[in-house]
């Protein structure tokens, strides 16, 4: 059997990963979404399994002791990781692999899977990644300041993977992802 391919969507928070992630997965239902581990708390409406699986600490840490992940990062106080048996086992079985990952994680992928493609979603401008944060309305003022932070130093390593998205008009970014990660052919026919 072919093996699949491993796709890395990563950018700063707020830029539209999840949401283009979703609509990517509502356009190509055959693509299979890593859900990963984190220790941080659930927001509302997050449904554990799905979103992510919630650890502790400790949890993680025996994950990482055990080589069960394949990439992981400290992000904003808490860690995050893609658990690396599913992703592997859906990769043999000739499947599309979609991780929503932050940048030190995306680069632990590009130097273990060299084969992976992954695309940055870059905001329009900065007030609109500072507005978006702020409107979702799911993080306390703390965690937003310290996505903030994070995401100066995060944009820089744009030019550093296989393409950059812009995320303006959300159908554009979508059709734009669509063509770079090869989901559709030229004239715009679904290949996955
Ligand atoms: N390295 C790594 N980053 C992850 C993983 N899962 C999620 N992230 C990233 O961690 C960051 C924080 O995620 P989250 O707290 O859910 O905030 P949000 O992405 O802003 O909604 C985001 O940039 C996610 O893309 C993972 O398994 N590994
Ligand atoms: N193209 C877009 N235009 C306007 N708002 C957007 C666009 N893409 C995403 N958003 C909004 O921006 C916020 C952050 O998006 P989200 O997908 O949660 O980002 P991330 O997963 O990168 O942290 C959400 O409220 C989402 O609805």
């Amino acid at each position: 059997m072919t093996e699949g391919r491993l796709i890395v969507l990563t950018g700063p928070s707020g830029v539209g990963k999840g949401t283009l992630l979703k609509h990517l997965c509502q356009r190509h239902p055959a693509l299979r979404v890593s859900v990963s581990l984190t220790t941080r708390a659930p927001r509302p409406g997050e449904i554990p399994g799905q979103s992510y699986i919630f650890v502790s600490r400790e949890e993680f840490q025996s994950a990482i002791a055990a080589g069960a992940l394949l990439e992981w990062a400290e992000y904003a106080g808490n860690y995050y990781g893609t658990p690396r048996q599913p992703v592997v086992a859906a990769l043999h079985q000739g499947q599309w692999v979609i991780l929503e990952i932050e940048v030190v994680g995306a680069r632990q992928i590009r130097q273990n899977f060299p084969q992976a493609q992954l695309v940055f979603i870059c905001p329009p401008a900065w007030a609109t990644l500072e507005q978006r944060l702020k409107q979702r309305g799911q993080d306390s003022e703390t965690a937003i300041q310290k996505r903030l932070a994070r995401a100066k130093d995060e944009l820089q390593a744009a030019p550093e993977f296989d393409a950059q998205v812009v995320n303006d008009n959300l159908e554009q970014a979508i059709q734009e992802l669509e063509i770079h990660l090869g989901l559709v052919s030229e004239n715009n026919f679904p290949i996955l």
